[in-house]
Formats: structure tokens, C-alpha cells, sequence
């Protein structure tokens, strides 16, 4: 488990730690991991031309530090003092290693630049020079290593105002910072190397946790040798109207591939001809009335994909969250609930799906509001209606109260397409009524979620039953990578 950290708990950290050492050996650990981390990606040293972008504070003291170690080692390096004041020891001892002080127009002929403008202690949009430094650095041909966060971006939400260094490294010092998991700020990161400076001890809880593959492959039932369904896991699935039916297709094919030991699906005529041609291995319920009485017994419910938002959805609504399973409200179900929140107290465990539109809808905030803050929104509902929020997104986060919120590192913006929603809800649903709780169901149904999007596309748009086909082999690449 990836886990990370916002600014102000980084900095509670390392001031405890601080306290324990001598003056300037945290920076001394952080330049040390920085320097090496610049070799290795330059290969040769010796000659190589290396460009500083320095700011006031300690981030830029790293740079500096790092920088000596690389001239030391013979590297030609470079300083651009872009702050109104230097970090003075740093700045003393890089240039009796050797390194020199340059205008800007150095990055020109740098074969390696290293961002050290700001670090955690930035805040808000780059201001100049700091701005046109982050651009320049990006137009050039040079790899940029960042020091600590990409500059520009919220190490604590991700968030980017303005410009913003792109890096192909960032080096991140004591912990991951939660800015480098969410985008925008993810994207911005390259790869990211953490250097241990020891601050392991003093970190409390972490603010956002992401799933690694084997922490999925822990997390997946194993599907032993079961033979009875119940055991591994048999979901109801309500969706799908006259008028949409492919939400319903799409829900139950999810639920399928994702391992569930039988999927009951119960609808009307349309949506029901539609599933059996399409899943024959879905045991199907026509309903000439909103009751769930006839459905067979199931061991979780995924509600909403296509239901509409009539009494017909109201009834059903009503129905399964008055039941003592787990429930999966996404798409319209949201709809029905968002109109009557009482709907949402229960006992049992709901996970719900929204997007940024729906859940603004249902924690009355503006959708502007939601993308811009997704953590903090998703955290907020989990707490304000009790249930675990999978909030999908360019970054899917899933959040529940008094739980790390987990970042779904493998989404990609081939899932940005009609009807993936609802294949989620039934990879998500399966999981339910295999007997994982909503936060573990919700993440690993968004991390296979991912990876099967990657695996459907291939390079090329997908459709979303594809996604659907494509969970069993997203399941076995996880479990041979583990
Ligand atoms: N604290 C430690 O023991 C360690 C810190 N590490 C490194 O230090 C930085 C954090 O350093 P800090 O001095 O707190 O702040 P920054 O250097 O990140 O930046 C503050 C600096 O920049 C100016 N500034 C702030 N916001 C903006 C902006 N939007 N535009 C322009 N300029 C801005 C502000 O005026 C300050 O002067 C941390 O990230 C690590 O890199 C060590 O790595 C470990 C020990
Ligand atoms: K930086």
C-alpha cells in the first residue's frame, strides 16, 4: 500500500524529527537521495551540464546541496538564483564545490535541470520569475528532476493553478505528498522516487492511501474450490428500464466477469430480453411490478444503472435499501436517493458510484466545486451520509469515514466513455456479495476497473462491454504480476 501525506503533516513530521538531530541533516539526507537519484538519470557525470533552479526556501537549499555533490563528482553545474534570497550555507558550499552562479538563459544547453523553485511550502500559482522558470524548463529539451513536489503544484490536493513544471522524475523527500497521486498533480510527476530522510516514525494516520497490484491480489477473493454459488457470491442486480437497457447489460456483464458465483437479474421486458441474449448465464426475474419478493436470494444489490427515476425506481429503492445487505446505488438510484436522503440510514453497507455531477446533486455542493477538490468533497460525504463514496473521475477516489481515502492509480481517460459507470457498479457489486466491505470492494473494483480499461483499449477506443470481457484477463495480469 502506496500511503501519503498533506504538507502540513509532512512538515509535523519532520519538525519531531528535526528535533531529534543535528541542525541541516534532514536537508543533507534529502540532497544526498537527490544527487544520486540526477546521476543515475544523467548515466555519465563527469561533464554533464546540470541546471539549478534555486528558490528562497528549502527546497531550493536541497538543490543546492545536491548540486554540490554533482560537481564534486565532476558535473558542470549551474545555479539560477530565482528567489529573492538564497539559502546561504547551501549556496557557500555548492559554489567552493565548484558550481556557478548563471542567468537563465543557461537551461539552453542543460542536459539535466533540477527544480528546486518550491516545495511544500508553496502556496497558491507560481508567481514570477518562479512561472516562466517552470515554463522554460518545460519547452527545454532536458529532463526536469523535481525536488520534493513538481513547482505548481498543491502538494497537499494536486491541485495546479497556472504553470507548472511537467518533470520526468520527481524526487520526494520522507513521504509521498497526496499531490502526487491526484491529478492534475499526478500527471505532472513522472516517475517518483521516495528518499527515506527517517521520517518513517513520526507520521500519523496517512491522509490518502493508494492500492498497489498486490495489495489487490490480497484483497480479491480466491476462488477456491467452492462449488456452491452462494459461497462465492450471488448479487441482484436492478437496472435498466424500457427505455435504457444497456445499462442494465453492461452491469450485469461486469458482475460476471468479476467473479461472482451467479448474478440474478430482475427487470422489465425490454431490459430482460436484452441481458438474456447477452449473459445466458444470468438468472433472470421479469418484473410486471416494482417488487423484489420474487428475485431468489441474494447476498448483495447493485441498484440504478438505467432504472430511471419514476415510482418504478422509488419502490425498488426503497425496497433494497430497507434490506439488511449491501447495497450499490449508482446512476439513477442516485437520483432517487439524492430526492429523499433518509433512504441512505441504514445499518448495512452502501457504497455509492457518482460522478461529480451526481454527488453534487446529493450533497446539494456545485459541481465545479467537487472536481476542484475532489478528496476533500468525497471525504465530506462519506462523513455527511454515512456510506463509502466512490467518486469516479479522472482519479477515482474512494472514501470512507475515519479511512485513509484511496487514490485509484489506474485510471486512464480511455474509461471516459458512455456506459463504463455501469460495467464499475457491476465489477463493484460482484465484489460486494463476495464478501469484501464497500471501501475494499469500491477500490479494487476501480483498480481492475483501470486495468481492464488499459487491456479493452489497447491503444484505440474502446467500448465499454469491452471492459467488461476484459476484467478475467485484468485479474490474471494482476495475479501474475504478484
Ligand atoms: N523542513 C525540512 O526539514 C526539510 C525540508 N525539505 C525541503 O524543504 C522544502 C520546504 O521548504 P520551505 O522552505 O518550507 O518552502 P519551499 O522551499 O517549498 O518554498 C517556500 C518559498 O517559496 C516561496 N513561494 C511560496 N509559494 C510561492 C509561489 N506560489 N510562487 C513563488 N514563490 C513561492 C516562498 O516565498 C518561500 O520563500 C521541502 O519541499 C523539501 O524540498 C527537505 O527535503 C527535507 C527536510
Ligand atoms: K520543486
Amino acid at each position: 500500500m502506496r500511503t501519503a501525506y498533506t504538507a502540513d503533516q509532512i512538515r509535523a513530521a519532520e519538525h519531531t524529527l528535526m528535533a531529534t538531530l543535528p541542525p541541516g541533516t534532514l536537508m543533507q539526507r534529502a540532497a544526498a537521495g537527490l544527487a544520486a537519484a540526477c546521476a543515475a538519470l544523467l548515466g555519465k557525470v563527469y561533464g554533464s551540464r546540470v541546471v539549478l533552479l534555486v528558490g528562497s526556501g528549502d527546497n531550493g537549499g536541497d538543490a543546492l546541496w545536491a548540486g554540490e555533490r554533482l560537481a564534486r563528482r565532476g558535473a558542470r553545474v549551474a545555479a539560477v538564483l530565482a528567489g529573492a534570497k538564497t539559502h546561504e550555507a547551501g549556496l557557500a558550499a555548492f559554489l567552493r564545490a565548484g558550481g556557478r552562479v548563471a542567468e537563465r538563459d543557461a537551461l539552453g544547453t542543460a542536459d539535466l535541470v533540477v527544480d528546486g523553485l518550491v516545495g511544500i511550502g508553496a502556496s497558491g500559482a507560481l508567481r514570477e520569475p518562479y512561472a516562466g522558470l517552470a515554463e522554460e524548463a518545460n519547452a527545454g529539451r532536458a529532463p526536469v528532476v523535481a525536488v520534493d513536489v513538481p513547482s505548481g503544484v498543491d502538494a497537499s490536493t494536486g491541485r495546479v493553478e497556472g504553470a507548472a513544471v511537467r518533470a520526468r522524475l520527481t524526487v520526494t523527500m520522507g513521504a509521498l505528498k497526496t499531490g502526487l497521486l491526484v491529478d492534475p498533480g499526478a500527471a505532472r510527476t513522472g516517475r517518483v522516487e521516495l528518499v527515506d530522510i527517517g521520517l518513517g516514525p513520526h507520521l500519523p494516520g496517512p491522509d490518502v492511501a493508494a492500492l498497489t497490484d498486490g495489495d489487490v491480489a490480497g484483497l480479491l477473493p480466491r476462488p477456491g474450490n467452492e462449488s456452491d454459488k452462494y459461497r462465492r457470491g450471488v448479487l441482484g442486480v436492478l437496472a435498466g428500464s424500457d427505455l435504457y437497457t444497456g445499462a442494465a447489460v453492461l452491469a450485469v456483464g461486469g458482475a460476471l466477469r468479476a467473479g461472482a458465483g451467479m448474478v440474478r437479474y430482475a427487470g422489465p421486458a425490454e431490459p430482460v430480453a436484452q441481458v438474456r441474449a447477452a449473459w445466458p448465464e444470468a438468472v433472470i426475474t421479469p418484473l410486471d411490478r416494482p417488487s423484489i419478493e420474487d428475485v431468489g436470494r441474494v447476498q448483495a444489490w447493485v441498484l440504478g444503472p438505467g432504472l430511471g427515476t419514476g415510482d418504478w425506481a422509488h419502490e425498488l429503492a426503497a425496497q433494497v435499501l430497507g434490506t439488511h445487505l449491501p447495497v450499490l446505488v449508482d446512476a439513477d438510484g442516485l437520483s432517487v436517493v439524492a430526492g429523499d436522503r433518509s433512504l441512505l440510514r441504514r445499518s448495512a453497507p452502501t457504497l455509492i458510484t457518482p460522478h461529480a455531477g451526481e454527488l453534487a446533486r446529493l450533497i446539494r455542493a456545485g459541481r465545479e466545486d467537487i472536481e476542484a477538490a475532489r478528496l476533500e468533497h468525497a471525504r465530506a460525504a462519506a462523513a455527511e451520509l454515512g456510506v463509502t463514496v466512490l467518486l469516479k473521475g479522472s482519479t477515482t477516489v474512494v472514501a470512507e469515514e475515519s479511512r485513509p481515502v484511496r487514490v485509484n492509480p489506474t485510471g486512464t481517460s480511455w474509461l471516459a466513455t458512455g456506459g463504463t459507470g455501469d460495467v464499475l457498479s457491476g465489477v463493484a457489486g460482484a465484489l460486494l456479495a463476495q464478501g469484501l466491505g464497500p471501501y475494499d470492494a469500491g477500490s479494487c473494483a476501480a483498480y481492475l476497473h483501470g486495468l481492464a480499461g488499459r487491456l479493452a483499449a489497447d491503444g484505440a477506443p474502446l467500448a465499454a462491454a469491452d471492459v467488461a470481457t476484459a476484467v478475467p484477463a485484468a485479474v490474471r495480469a494482476l495475479t501474475a504480476r504478484t
